[in-house]
């Protein structure tokens, strides 16, 4: 299949109006992926049809969630060249999204796909996960915290939950071993006041990709001491 039927029966499958507007994006989007990843190191998906299969409609599997709905704040937690966070917002442009990566190389070009594709309510931050989940700032402050392919599931616990509000959710989209993360994560998820609440089975068009989307609803507060300081959730997971 070429770039635009992946795109096409993507966005359909997901209930998406394919308007001039989003086409126009992701082609702008793509554009800009391919032309940055030559001065910089972006993404190792460059082929036209793999960067919608695996980059575009993965991101945008996370609707299936339904938690991603309008007016939402949703950060996006080691975006990398912006995903899931950038697809979401193309298709849904009332989210306030903030992109964050502690690479400023990624985040200088982020805010840069932003000016292009024009898209406002969104913030680019650098830095690691552990200082801005203390900040108070960004601490407890969102609707959904997201993330794709940063690390095992109980460090990313320990990034990702310290932002989402009580009642919020922490989205993390995995691979086929969904399940066995899930059984050693399952302590710190408690721990950073979070709940298992599900998993959800991806059919992404690609038979070789098995993806699982794990939603984790924010129950209690996390406790101060969450996160550590930098570099120990992903050296001692809790
Ligand atoms: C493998 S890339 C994945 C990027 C993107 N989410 C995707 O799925 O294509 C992991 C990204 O997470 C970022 N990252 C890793 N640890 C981080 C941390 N503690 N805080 C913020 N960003 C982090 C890295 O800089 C990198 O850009």
């Amino acid at each position: 299949m070429n770039y635009e039927k992946i795109m096409q029966e993507g966005l359909e499958k997901y209930h998406i109006k394919n308007d001039e507007y989003i086409n126009a994006s992701f082609l702008k989007y793509r554009e800009l992926i391919k032309e940055w990843n030559k001065k910089i190191n972006l993404t190792s998906i460059t082929e036209d049809e793999e960067i919608a299969t695996k980059h575009f409609i993965d991101s945008i599997a996370t609707i299936l969630t339904e938690k991603i709905v309008d007016n939402v704040k949703v950060i996006d937690v080691g975006t990398g060249a912006g995903f899931p966070g950038i697809p979401l917002k193309i298709v849904n442009r009332s989210i306030d999204l903030t992109l964050l990566d502690s690479l400023k190389k990624r985040i200088d070009f982020l805010k840069i796909v932003a000016d292009e594709l024009n898209l406002d309510k969104i913030t680019c931050l650098h830095g690691r996960a552990e200082d801005y989940g203390k900040n108070i700032s960004y601490r407890e402050k969102y609707d959904i915290s997201i993330s794709r392919a940063v690390a095992n599931l109980s460090s990313l616990a320990e990034y990702c939950l310290p932002f989402v509000k009580i009642g919020g959710y922490f989205i993390s989209l995995k691979g086929p071993k969904a399940l066995d993360e899930i059984r050693t994560a399952e302590n710190a998820i408690n721990k950073l006041g979070g709940k298992i609440e599900g998993i959800i089975k991806v059919d992404l068009m690609d038979e070789e990709i098995n993806h699982q989307i794990i939603v984790i609803k924010k129950i209690t507060n996390t406790p101060k001491k969450f996160p550590r300081k930098a570099g120990l959730p992903s050296k001692k997971p809790l």
